[in-house]
């Protein structure tokens, strides 16, 4: 079996838990709060800057020129596609650029991104991978998902959000990713293979929390 398929086996009902958590149904349905998501794009775009430089350190610790390449690719397709996508939802939110990159992190997104840049920074490459896969894999699939709602795609304020998230090449980035942990699980010894399964249970968890956050517009509490 190969070591995402036991990933996914083991850790479905904590997985599942993202897609049917109201932010993502609600996007879906075309009914969430524009507020809510206004709150997210925000949030999101200061995840990415971190989530990048993950994709940076891979390049550092890959083994071949093969797989720097990718990681390269990604990252520049991480700082032009995906935060393009957000730096246009923040023009029609009348948020300036600056204000974006200029935002205060909310308790749950310092926690996830420091988690992250922690796993990869300290880790193995087959570590990094664990703490980004769930990120790109969980949004492929919820994009997928919803883009098979009727009429989801066409819708005014999430239709672009789905478009992307859904798209062929978020889907060959999420299997690259994959590929990549089950090539580097490959004769790992049990002990290793459980500290990748905590590292990708972490972040797995983290995405709910992320869309729990952005549903409750959650800030800190002297904020509030
Ligand atoms: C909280 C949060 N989790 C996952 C993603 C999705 N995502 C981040 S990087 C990447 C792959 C390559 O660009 C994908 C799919 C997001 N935007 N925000």
């Amino acid at each position: 079996m190969k070591f995402s398929d036991r990933l996914l086996e083991k850790l479905q009902p904590i997985w599942r838990k993202n897609h049917t958590h109201p932010f993502v149904q609600e996007m879906g349905a075309g009914t969430l709060d524009p507020e809510k998501f206004r709150f997210y794009m925000i949030q999101d775009y200061l995840y990415l800057i971190d989530y990048a430089k993950l994709f940076a350190l891979g390049a550092v610790k890959a083994a071949d020129l093969e797989d720097m390449k990718i990681f390269s690719n990604l990252l520049h397709a991480t700082m032009n596609e995906e935060m393009s996508l957000h730096r246009q939802y923040a023009a029609r939110f009348g948020i300036s650029e600056s204000e974006l990159e200029n935002a205060a992190p909310s308790p749950v997104t310092l926690a996830y991104t420091h988690y992250m840049l922690h796993s990869a920074q300290n880790g193995t490459l087959a570590e990094l991978v664990a703490a980004l896969l769930p990120c790109a894999w969980s949004y492929w699939e919820i994009g997928k998902e919803l883009s098979e709602i009727p009429n989801a795609l066409d819708h005014e304020l999430y239709g672009d959000w789905i478009t992307m998230y859904s798209s062929k090449e978020f889907g060959q980035t999420a299997q690259w990713c994959i590929d990549l942990l089950d090539k580097l699980a490959e004769g790992k010894p049990e002990k290793e293979l459980l500290q990748l399964e905590k590292i990708f249970l972490n972040t797995t968890r983290f995405e709910y929390l992320f869309w729990n956050m952005a549903y409750h517009k959650e800030t800190w509490p002297a904020d509030e």
